[in-house]
Formats: structure tokens, sequence, C-alpha cells
């Protein structure tokens, strides 16, 4: 066995069930998240998407099952995982600048308190993601999509062995959505950093993602976007008839409920 393969995966889960009161939202969840894999989590709003998000982040214990990040217990505040909000604007007023931000992403044991290793440091991540020259400008003063490129900086700052999005590209132009996918899975490249990304676009992610988990009212389904994105496999999901359509390299997802209307993105150009 090579150690790669003796390393705890950096999301691990057994039976995995999650209810609210007498509402299951998932159950019987196994997936194990591979360094440096992409996963794109789609489903109708209600699915449970987010409610997974806030599990990993241990903030919401599941009900039943098991769950490890990097081989322990999820806790709240783990080093090993960064988040990406969904794309919120700053109030413009705020004095808080992009370095700011990165800084309060580091930990503070491992680079020291406002020493000259910390400063070189969220210099480094600011100029990963092409935020160095807006580096000194309140946060607020910055186009969404720049904002965006500073959390990704944020989140990155404790080298986290798992990236959670959640709708990071919500609101952002699809420029900006193209350079804030393209700088998250280069990160995932150049760092092996597990990317869970939750979206109802998958168009933008297509290129990226190596599997999907498909959360929907009849089940869940995991596999490659060749595997889960078909019209059966979604009908079955559904419990009701659902087409997938693949036209210029595109998925388009048509029937279900009114939810499927997100994945229907709007036509380029
Ligand atoms: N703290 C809670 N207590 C009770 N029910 C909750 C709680 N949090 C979420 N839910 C319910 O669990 C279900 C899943 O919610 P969740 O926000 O995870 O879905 P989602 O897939 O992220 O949805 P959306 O696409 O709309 O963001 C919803 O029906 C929601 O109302």
């Amino acid at each position: 066995m090579t150690s790669a393969a003796a390393a705890p995966a950096p999301l691990a889960l057994a039976g995995a069930h999650l209810a609210y009161g007498p509402r299951t939202v998932w159950s019987g969840l196994d997936l194990t998240v591979a360094p440096g894999e992409f996963l794109t989590v789609l489903g109708p709003n209600g699915s449970g998407k987010t409610s997974l998000l806030r599990v990993v982040l241990g903030l919401t214990p599941l009900s039943g099952g098991r769950l490890t990040i990097a081989g322990a217990p999820a806790r709240r505040g783990s080093r090993d995982v960064g988040y990406i909000p969904q794309q919120r604007l700053v109030d413009p007023s705020t004095p808080v600048r992009a370095r700011d931000l990165v800084r309060l992403g580091l930990d503070g044991d491992r680079w020291g308190i406002g020493g000259r290793s910390r400063r070189d440091r969220v210099d480094e991540l600011l100029a990963a993601v092409g935020a160095a020259p807006y580096a000194d400008v309140p946060l607020g003063m910055l186009s969404g999509g720049e904002q965006q490129r500073v959390r990704i900086a944020q989140a990155l700052a404790s080298e986290p062995a798992l990236l959670l999005c959640d709708e990071p590209l919500l609101s952002l132009d699809l420029r900006h959505q193209h350079e804030v996918t393209a700088l998250i899975d280069e990160m995932r490249r150049t760092r092996g950093t597990s990317v869970v990304f939750v979206t109802h676009e998958i168009n933008p992610v297509l290129p990226y993602t190596d599997r999907v988990l498909y959360l929907a009212p009849a089940g869940h389904a995991v596999g490659t976007p060749d595997e889960v994105l078909t019209s059966e496999r979604l009908t079955a999901l559904y419990g009701t008839p659902v087409d997938v359509l693949r036209t210029r390299g595109r998925v388009v997802i048509v029937g279900g409920d009114d939810e499927h209307a997100h994945h229907v993105e709007e036509v380029e150009e």
C-alpha cells in the first residue's frame, strides 16, 4: 500500500443520516472524497445541500452514521476545512481591507502574531488569487468577483484538506463565474485540496467535476456526471419524468419540479 493510499480521506461519510424532528432530509449516505477531488453537490431547494455543509462544518450533528474529516470527527473551526460562502456584497462603508480578511483566516500559532512570516503569507495568498493589486482597498469598494477572490484566499489560508463552497457563483456574471471556478480548480490541482461545491448550476463547474452527489426527494446518487446526469437516473430520483439534454457541451435538465428551472442556465452571448 502506498503512503497516499494510507492517508485518511479528507471527507468520509458512512451510512450518514440527517433528520430534523420527524423529517428525514437524507439517509444512507456513503461517500468518500479523495484528495484533490472536485465533488459537485446538486439538488432542488430543500434537498439538504446546505445541511450537508453544516454537518461537515461541525455546526449540525448527524442523526446517524459516521463522518470523518481527515480521519477525525467533524468539529467547529477545524483548520482542515475551508469555507467559501454564497456571494454577499460587503457594506460599502466597511473599513476592512482584503488583507485583513485573509489575515483572519490564518492560524495564529502557526504563522505568528503580526510577524513578518504572517505578513508574507497574507501577501502570498492574495497573490495566488490575483488579489494583490487591491490588497489594501476596503472590501466594500471591490467588485463582487474581486470580493469572492478574497474569500477564496481567506478560505485557503489554513491550507485546509477540504474546501466547502456554498453556491459561491451566485450573482456573479459569467466572466467572474468562470474566473472563480478556474481559480478553485487551480487551487485543488496545486495544493491537493478536495472541493465540495454546492450549486444549482452544473454548467460552470461541469469541466472540473470529478463526481456529482445529487440529493433529491426520492433518494440520492453519487457518480461521474455522465453516470448521474441521465434522464433515467433523475427520473428515478425525482419520481417524476425528467429529461437531461446535452447541447454544445452543456447539460440542460427539463422537467421534475419547479426547482429544476435553476439548472437551465441563461444562454451565453
Ligand atoms: N435547523 C433546522 N430545523 C428544521 N428544519 C430545517 C433546519 N435547517 C434546514 N431545515 C429543513 O431541512 C431541509 C433541507 O434544507 P437545506 O437548507 O439543507 O436545503 P438546500 O438543499 O440547501 O436548499 P436550497 O437549495 O433552497 O438552499 C429543508 O426542508 C429545510 O426547511
